[in-house]
């Protein structure tokens, strides 16, 4: 009989860590019979969503169970505000205990037939190393980000112990083994820039990236080949792509109810091929009423058909208070507004969709490659600047809007998004390119293909052959 293994994984309770960390835990079961896989489910006051989303996804999945941990008291919401990452940081260190319970009771229950092979920590906690090497457990770091990222984060101890202090915007620009040429220091992730515990906290996680087993990527060597083949120095610990792994059917959320989703598919129905820009934030991103203005007059101004997926930062604000007068009447017909959240997946994959204007959040960008719609670049938080920047600079897969904005940034105005939309939908040179990354990426998928064989080479690392 085969010996039954078992992985813990510990993923980050948000949207965008969870798209992509519950669709490989599934895509593993069904690549190998042997693989069983516990969740444990950490609870944080601001993603409620994301319970939902957990079990809803592994439902069906009797090798993928859900452990529950206990509430614990979030960190004062003052934290937040100074720096998501310290708060992502502090919350996490306080569900240690938490997570050492599970792990001890799931593998003193484990029988002689069924072992547990290791933990698969999110990056934000790469600190429950400890607990895997106290039970004798190798952990494995699955990143939700990319290749580019993990070379920025491979390198951060390395100026740390050299400089010791945080990055400033007016730094140099900054070499990162992995990215072609030196990166504006302004493209640099948030958390390296914050003095009140985010540069800190990632100093620490990024400092724990080389005593993992092993790290997942959710990308595909044919995206970002000259950044994977910087990981062969022999002192980085192997590095898995198994990407793209995407969620087509798309997260659910209960602020789109069937008939507003039934509403926009219609309305996209009705429209001509590739002549809509799509306009949506991930999970997290909103505007100030004066910036969402300026989107509208840019939309109306271009000329061009579009969906937007509009969050404003004004609490309980309705799309009619924040937009221009008159906008609705003028956009009758060409223009879609949503409130809230879109079914992005679904709406990338329709066929009157020619651009998206995006923030740059990962899954975003492999949603759009995946379908062929080229991005505008226009990133707010997190590393959607790096993001962003490398689609434009480095690998020609995006149309420029902004590069280096992020949450309080001067104001994007309503020229420079018209000119945007126009030239997303006209370029045909990027359309073309993003096209064939798109194949890539579904041939790195196939079996035979570079993520494919890549999966194949964890499971046989973590487990062995059968
Ligand atoms: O209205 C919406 C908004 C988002 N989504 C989906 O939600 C996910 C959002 O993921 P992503 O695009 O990566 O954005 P974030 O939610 O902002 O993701 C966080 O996690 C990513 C992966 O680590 C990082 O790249 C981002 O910077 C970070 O903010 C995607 O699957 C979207 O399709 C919808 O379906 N509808």
């Amino acid at each position: 009989m085969k010996q039954a293994a078992e992985l813990i994984f510990v993923p980050v309770p948000g949207v965008g860590h969870l798209v992509s960390t519950l669709e490989f835990a599934k895509r593993l079961i069904d690549r190998d019979d042997r693989l069983f896989i516990k969740i444990l489910s950490m609870k944080f006051p601001f993603t409620s969503t994301a319970d939902a989303y957990t079990r809803s996804l592994t439902a069906s999945q009797p090798r993928i169970q859900i452990i529950d941990l206990p509430q614990v008291d979030p960190p004062p919401s003052l934290d937040l505000s100074v720096s998501t990452e310290n708060y992502i940081y502090v919350f996490i260190e306080k569900n240690i205990p938490n997570v050492k319970k599970a792990v001890t009771d799931i593998v003193s229950s484990n029988s002689g037939s069924s072992h547990v092979v290791g933990l698969v920590l999110d990056f934000f906690c790469l600190s429950m190393i400890d607990v895997g090497t106290e039970l004798n457990l190798p952990s494995y770091l699955f990143l939700t980000a990319n290749l580019g990222f993990l070379a920025l984060m491979l390198c951060l101890p390395t100026r740390h112990n050299q400089i010791g202090t945080e990055f400033s915007e007016s730094d140099p620009e900054f070499f990162i083994p992995g990215i072609v040429n030196p990166v504006p220091s302004g493209v640099l992730p948030s958390a390296v820039f914050n003095k009140h515990g985010g540069y800190t906290a990632y100093v620490k996680l990024a400092q724990r990236f080389r005593d993992t087993k092993g790290i997942m990527v959710n990308s595909f060597r044919e995206l970002e080949p000259y950044a994977f083949d910087s990981f062969s120095d022999g002192q980085t610990p192997p590095v898995y792509t198994i990407g793209p792994v995407l969620d087509l059917k798309g997260p659910p959320n209960p602020a789109l109810d069937e008939a507003q989703h039934d509403n926009i598919m219609k309305w996209l129905d009705d429209q001509p091929p590739l002549s809509v820009v799509f306009l949506c934030f991930g999970s997290m991103g909103s505007f100030d009423e004066t910036q969402v203005k300026e989107m509208a007059l840019g939309l109306e101004s271009s000329g061009h058909r579009f969906l937007w997926s509009l969050r404003s930062r004004t609490p309980n604000a309705l799309a009619d208070d924040v937009l221009p007068e008159g906008f609705f009447d003028r956009i009758k017909g060409k223009g879609m507004i949503c409130s809230g959240w879109a079914p992005q997946v679904e709406v990338l994959a329709h066929k009157a969709i020619g651009g998206f204007v995006s923030h740059c959040g990962w899954n975003s960008i492999l949603e759009s490659l995946w379908h062929g719609v080229p991005i505008v670049t226009w990133p707010i938080y997190a590393e959607q600047q790096l993001n962003a920047y490398r689609m434009v600079k480095e690998l020609g897969l995006a149309v420029e809007l902004r590069l280096d904005y992020r949450n309080g940034s001067n104001l994007v105005m309503a020229d420079e998004i018209e000119r945007a939309v126009r030239r997303v939908v006209d370029d045909h040179e990027v359309r073309k390119k993003v096209k064939e990354m798109g194949e890539m990426a579904r041939k790195a998928l196939m079996d035979g293909g570079s993520s494919f064989n890549s999966i194949g080479q964890l499971i046989e690392d973590m487990i062995g052959t059968s």
